[in-house]
């Protein structure tokens, strides 16, 4: 491997914090990209199989692991059953950030503006349980993959919007915690897109500085007085970091808040930013010489004045008739505090908590995914969506259909898996890999029925 930087971006990162020029230069040239991974935690707790073979755990992050060497995620049933997210150490810190300026317990409305295709949103889903993640990506076709990848995550909290910035001013003053990883130059991932390198100029910073300095300006009203925003990026240049810190302190009523001096289990903080009296780290920026990552650079804010909440609200959805409840009380787990809602043929179920913001998101932005779709009543029966079949709400008493690796293949490739049918219960059974759900099959007196979605199948032999 022989990758060859911009001298551009050398040169305008000279002297700078935390860089090293000779061995920012060697890890490029001579030292491969990390593989790591970050498992879902409420998925973690019924897998039954081994951990894969790891090369360590990363230390900021508590369900990130490096893995050893990169397998072929698409052969591995476990990353369609949405067991783990593969994502950059780096992106991981996220949960370090956030463990050390907010309290996960909280019931908090989180704005992830720039979400395709999901890593942070997942993240953000683990770590804040009791509250609602909106996952919005403006591009309608990484929307799609931003969706498929949240039903894989099956947490239930996240609402997946497909809104530009500006539409965000509907929602002045509305959510808690709003996350901005802005679209920007991509120098921190030169060692995995050579197209990244290719591309690098300085003009390009200077273009996503401008893009990244007005999507915050416009997304930002609809953060609360008092709410948090974290900024990060995945470029090294000034432009698009430090200079974006400024704006926000300098234009758009935010401050900064200090991090610790050496967070959880990163013993060399590359490239520390320090608020103005020089004292406190306000954001980090990893350099792939000195901690085991990919670049990548983050910082937190506090937004000091704001104009008082005022949105829009909309009707209620109508909920279900009861007949049509008791129908589905048997595929979903007990004691869950769910409402159902009718949405078109579909029965939609939330966490009640979450009901009346259902319906101010939907009054005021437009809607690609809220809660778990459990399916449809046909007859007296329910169809249950593949979304359901994903959601770690999903009950324990649903028929099981235990697969092995090369039947779960041949199952998410949309292929009759070879089964045994002798014995089998007629009607539905999740079928599963190692205790993690995949989808939905439906046995039938002389064969079964694969009801994993076509356009989610694996293409690839
Ligand atoms: C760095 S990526 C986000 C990665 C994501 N947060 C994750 O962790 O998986 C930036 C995203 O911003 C989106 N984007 C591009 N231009 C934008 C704009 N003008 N406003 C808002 N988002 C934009 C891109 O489509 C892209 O999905």
């Amino acid at each position: 491997m022989s990758l060859s930087i911009p001298e551009g971006l050398i040169a305008s990162l000279e002297g700078k914090a935390g860089f090293h020029k000779r061995s920012f230069i060697d890890a490029h040239k001579n030292h491969p990209a990390n593989t790591s991974i970050r498992y879902n935690p409420q998925k973690l707790a019924g897998y039954k199989g081994p951990m894969p073979a790891q090369h360590g755990r990363i230390s900021w992050s508590p369900y990130g692991y490096y893995l050893a060497e990169r397998p072929f995620f698409t052969h591995d049933p476990l990353f369609h059953g949405g067991l783990y997210y593969v994502q950059e150490p780096g992106s991981q810190f996220l949960w370090e950030t956030l463990h050390q300026t907010t309290d996960p317990n909280q019931r908090l409305k989180v704005l992830d503006l720039c979400a395709a295709p999901g890593g942070k949103s997942t993240l953000l889903a683990s770590f804040f349980k009791n509250g609602l993640i909106v996952s919005n990506e403006i591009m309608k076709n990484r929307a799609a993959v931003l969706t498929e990848n949240a039903t894989k995550w099956g947490t239930g909290n996240i609402v997946v919007s497909c809104n530009e910035p500006s539409h965000f001013a509907r929602l002045k003053g509305y959510f808690d915690v709003m996350i901005v990883d802005a679209p920007c130059s991509g120098s921190g991932l030169f060692r995995k897109d050579p197209v990244a390198v290719a591309q690098w100029t300085p003009a390009l910073v200077d273009l996503c500085s401008k893009r990244q300095q007005r999507i915050l300006q416009e997304a930002l009203v609809s953060l609360k007085e008092g709410g948090l925003l974290i900024y990060s990026t995945c470029s090294y240049s000034i432009g698009e970091d430090e200079d974006i810190m400024d704006f926000l302190v300098g234009h758009v009523a935010m401050e900064t808040v200090a991090l610790n001096n050496t967070p959880m289990g990163v013993t060399t903080v590359a490239g520390t930013v320090k608020d103005r009296a020089g004292n406190q780290p306000v954001g980090y920026k990893f350099f792939p010489d000195q901690v085991r990552s990919e670049g990548f650079f983050i910082s937190i804010f506090k937004k000091t004045k704001g104009e008082l909440p005022a949105y829009h609200t909309g009707e209620a959805a109508p909920a279900i008739a009861k007949e049509e409840q008791v129908l589905t009380g048997p595929w979903l787990k007990p004691h869950l505090d769910l409402k159902f809602i009718k949405q078109g043929a579909d029965i939609l179920a939330l966490e009640n908590k979450w009901v009346a913001d259902l319906t101010i998101l939907q009054k005021n932005l437009f809607l690609k995914k809220a809660g778990v779709t459990i399916g449809q009543i046909k007859g007296k029966q329910l169809v249950p969506a593949h979304d359901l079949a994903l959601s770690t709400w999903v009950g324990s008493g649903v028929a099981n259909f235990p697969l092995d690796r090369a039947q779960s293949l041949q199952y998410l490739k949309c292929q009759q898996p070879e089964i045994e049918l002798d014995g089998l219960s007629p009607g539905w059974h999740l079928a599963s890999y190692e205790g993690i759900g995949l989808g939905w099959m439906k046995v039938l007196p002389n064969r079964i029925n694969n009801y994993y979605p076509r356009n989610w199948r694996i293409l690839k032999h």
